[in-house]
């Protein structure tokens, strides 16, 4: 029999729609949205956007057992620590967090992953992968053998991260952007949609291109 769990979705935009599918996909469903932004929309038909932090408090109060609801953030883009952040806030809360792994992924015996991870439809994660908290692994991303992804990090859609590279928190590898072998990506930087990275990246900083270079640098997080 399916466990179908109820979730609840920090963030009402695109990504929320895309965990909404993966959600749906294991036979769990989403039951409200949240989102501290006063101009944000329902992102899913019939779900309930209810308010932000001080409105989850309230309903929290009424929910029908509120321990057996889980939370995911639904926030993409580069913004990893407020993906982590966010997360801590729902399972202050009380919520559970676990990961989101979409059916169709791959994702062998041997890799880890952290808690409120998501994995999402055609990604591969490899033999020995050690995952961290809060990534997300977007559509066809890959991350192959004995990589070790921090938290927060965001592979873009269809991103490759060759064999043994190392991602530092918060980084985000862009779609379609591929890091060669045992290389390593610093905390907080960006890689551009569609660069080879042949070199070692460092913190904070966004490259580019093929082969990718420093393009600036970035508030340090
Ligand atoms: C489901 C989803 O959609 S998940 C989200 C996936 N999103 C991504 O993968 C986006 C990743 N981000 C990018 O690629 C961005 O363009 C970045 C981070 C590389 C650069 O962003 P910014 O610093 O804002 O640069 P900006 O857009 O102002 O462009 C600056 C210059 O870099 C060039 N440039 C921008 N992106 C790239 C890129 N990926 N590769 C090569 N050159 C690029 C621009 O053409 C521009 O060149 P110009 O100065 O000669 O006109």
């Amino acid at each position: 029999m399916t466990d179908c769990k109820r979730y609840v979705l920090w963030g009402s935009a695109g990504h929320a729609k895309v965990l909404d599918e993966a959600i749906r996909a294991v036979g769990s469903k989403v039951i409200a949205l949240f989102d501290n932004d006063p101009n944000a929309q329902p992102a899913l038909p019939n779900i309930p956007l209810i308010g932000g932090k001080q409105e989850l408090t309230k309903w929290l109060q009424n929910a029908q057992d509120p321990h057996g609801i889980y939370g995911l953030v639904a926030i993409g883009g580069n913004r990893g620590q407020d993906r982590l952040q966010l997360q801590e806030l729902l399972a202050n809360h009380g919520l559970r967090i676990e990961a989101l792994v979409h059916p169709r992924s791959f994702v062998a015996d041997s890799a880890r992953i952290g808690s409120g991870s998501q994995i999402l439809a055609m990604a591969v994660i490899a033999a020995d992968v050690t995952l961290g908290s809060a990534c997300i692994v977007n559509h066809k991303a890959s991350i192959d053998h004995e990589c070790r992804v921090g938290d927060g990090v965001h592979l873009a859609p269809g991103a490759t991260l060759c064999g043994c590279v190392t991602i530092e928190p918060f980084a985000m590898i862009g779609a379609g952007a591929v890091v060669l072998p045992r290389l390593h990506i610093g905390r907080g930087s960006i890689v551009g949609a569609g660069a080879v990275v042949t070199r070692d990246v460092p913190d904070g900083v966004v490259v580019a291109g093929n082969p990718a270079t420093i393009r600036r640098s970035l508030p340090s997080i």
